[in-house]
């Protein structure tokens, strides 16, 4: 069987560098490639902790990229602002992308679906890849159905870019779709600081904390008359999304249309 060859986008990451790391160690994946805005023309292996992983050359320009090198998937861990143009792009060079990068929005959503049914592409949109994570939003959307009010709190590294995270706004997607409709809190409610609440989605709240220390957690609240249900996932780590990441490199070869979501595709 022929290795699955990769692209990477933002390699010199923190999920980047993870990346690496898999597609490297991975016997049937074979790292083509890096995408990055910076050091167009050397190779990975030039920079700081990259010299004994991996040889591939780096790309500031996503189209010369696609054009010199083979690749069958792209992977994107890259930003809100680059992330949606490496996606156009690739699927337009007809390679399959599997994206972690959050903040896409709805439209841009909407139209890499589109893309993907006419050119018959794979494309994989996961706002979280770890398993843990993705139960949490399957037991968040189980629980939507017996209790109708619940606040997400998302908790994160202060160096994340977007809020709410993409795993936040999934989980409320989810629940949107089984949740009876309701606006939460008294309907008087005011707040005398801007923000106190939360973001709204759907009449439900988020609210995103950012802290050092913290990698990724969320906990989701159920609230009815006398009982509390809270559902928590905590990453400890980065490598925790890097088996949901492998699954979705092996799923999107096989796989024609757009996945939003790693719940489409496990079993
Ligand atoms: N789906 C999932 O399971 C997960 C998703 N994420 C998401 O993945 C994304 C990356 O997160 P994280 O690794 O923590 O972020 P980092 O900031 O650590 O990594 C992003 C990398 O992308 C680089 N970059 C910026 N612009 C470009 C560009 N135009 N082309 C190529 N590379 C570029 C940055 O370079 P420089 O630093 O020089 O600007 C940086 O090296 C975020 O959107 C985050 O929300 C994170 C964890 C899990
Ligand atoms: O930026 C991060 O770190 C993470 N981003 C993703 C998100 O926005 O949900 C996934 C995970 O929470 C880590």
């Amino acid at each position: 069987m022929n290795p699955i060859k990769i692209i990477i986008a933002g390699p010199r990451g923190r999920m980047g560098r993870e990346a690496v790391n898999l597609v490297t160690n991975t016997e049937h994946f074979e790292l083509t490639a890096v995408l990055d805005h910076k050091f167009d023309g050397m190779m990975l292996s030039d920079l700081e902790g990259f010299q004994s992983i991996a040889n591939v050359p780096i790309y500031t320009d996503i189209d010369i990229c696609l054009q010199k090198i083979e690749a069958d998937v792209l992977i994107d861990l890259t930003t809100p602002e680059a992330g949606p143009h490496h996606v156009r792009t690739a699927l337009n060079y007809n390679v399959r992308p599997v994206v972690g990068t959050t903040g896409f929005s709805k439209e841009e959503l909407q139209e890499f679906e589109e893309l993907c049914k006419q050119k018959e592409l794979g494309c994989i949109i996961a706002p979280n890849f770890a398993i843990g994570a993705v139960l949490m939003m399957k037991f968040s959307q189980l629980a939507a159905k017996y209790f109708q009010d619940v606040e997400i709190v998302e908790m994160h590294h202060d160096k994340k870019l977007d809020a709410p995270s993409g795993t936040a706004v999934k989980t409320a997607e989810m629940i949107a779709a089984v949740r009876e409709a309701k606006k939460q809190g008294h309907p008087n409610e005011k707040e005398t600081i801007q923000g106190a609440r939360g973001a709204e989605y759907d009449g439900m709240h988020i609210h995103s904390v950012r802290l050092p220390g913290l990698i990724a957690h969320q906990q989701v609240m159920f609230g009815s008359d006398g009982q509390s249900l809270t559902i928590r996932h905590d990453s400890f780590n980065r490598a925790s999304f890097m088996s949901g990441v492998k699954v979705a490199v092996e799923t999107v070869m096989k796989h024609n249309g757009f996945v939003y979501g790693l719940e489409n595709i496990l079993d």
